[in-house]
């Protein structure tokens, strides 16, 4: 498939941009600080680039008519009526992570959560230096999930791909739920999952959980 990539000279835009080509689809189309970069029309346009590039995301993929697959974080209420404003004409795959590891982390999750009322609750997640958002996304979607408000603490060291920890204690013992993402590709990899899943739908609203 002819991929277009907003934020394509960022850290995700790269890694994902190498993993499409490995897998034979094309490099098209792009939007990064610099501008607009064409080479042919995208029948897919992914973001990963930063809240305020949305409006310009929303322009282009209604100028294309194409799926978005969205990875950006911190992301406002509106610009998620957006997104859902526009999955009736396209269909949109959100996530704040796409490996598979916090999927099955959030159905841990899903489990546990009714199951350690009176328990300290506490989250860690851990970035690279050069993150701009805290807390993440991916922490705040394990807080959602649990639907409890839980203290978040952020570490930002070096080039942490995204460690996330749920801790759980009672006066007893002490447990924890971790994921840890080796590298950018695990995220890459559950966008590839995620265009190939939307590429011959009409439109409508996915998560990632719907994908996997
Ligand atoms: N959903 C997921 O699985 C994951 C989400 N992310 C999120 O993806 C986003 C990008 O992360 P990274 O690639 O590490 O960041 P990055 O800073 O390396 O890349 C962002 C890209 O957007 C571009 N950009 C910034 N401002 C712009 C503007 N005004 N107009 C056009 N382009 C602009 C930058 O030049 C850069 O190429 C962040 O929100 C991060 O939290 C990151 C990894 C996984
Ligand atoms: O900025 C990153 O790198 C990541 N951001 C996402 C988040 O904010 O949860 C996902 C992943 O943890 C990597």
């Amino acid at each position: 498939m002819k991929i277009g990539i907003v934020g394509y000279k960022g850290r995700m835009g790269k890694e994902i941009k190498d993993l499409f080509e490995e897998k034979n689809h094309e490099f098209v189309w792009g939007y990064d600080k610099d501008g607009e970069y064409f080479q042919d029309k995208p029948q897919i346009i992914v973001d990963f680039s930063l809240p305020e590039v949305f409006e310009k995301t929303e322009e282009y993929v209604r100028k294309f008519n194409v799926p978005l697959i969205i990875g950006t974080t911190a992301l406002q209420d509106e610009q998620f009526e957006a997104l859902k404003t526009l999955s009736k004409n396209v269909p949109v795959v959100q996530s704040y992570n796409f490996s598979i590891g916090i999927q099955l982390f959030l159905k841990m999750v899903d489990f546990l959560k009714d199951k350690i009322d009176g328990w300290d609750i506490e989250i860690i997640e851990t970035h690279h230096r050069f993150k701009k958002d805290k807390p993440s996304g991916t922490a705040k979607m394990i807080k959602d999930k649990l639907g409890k408000d839980v203290p978040i603490s952020s570490l930002r060291l070096g080039n942490v791909s995204g460690d996330h920890v749920l801790y759980m204690a009672n006066l007893g013992e002490v447990l924890s739920v971790s994921h840890r993402a080796l590298s950018r590709r695990a995220f890459a990899e559950g966008v590839l999952k995620s265009a190939e899943f939307v590429i011959n739908k009409k439109n409508g609203y996915f998560t990632f959980t719907d994908v996997i």
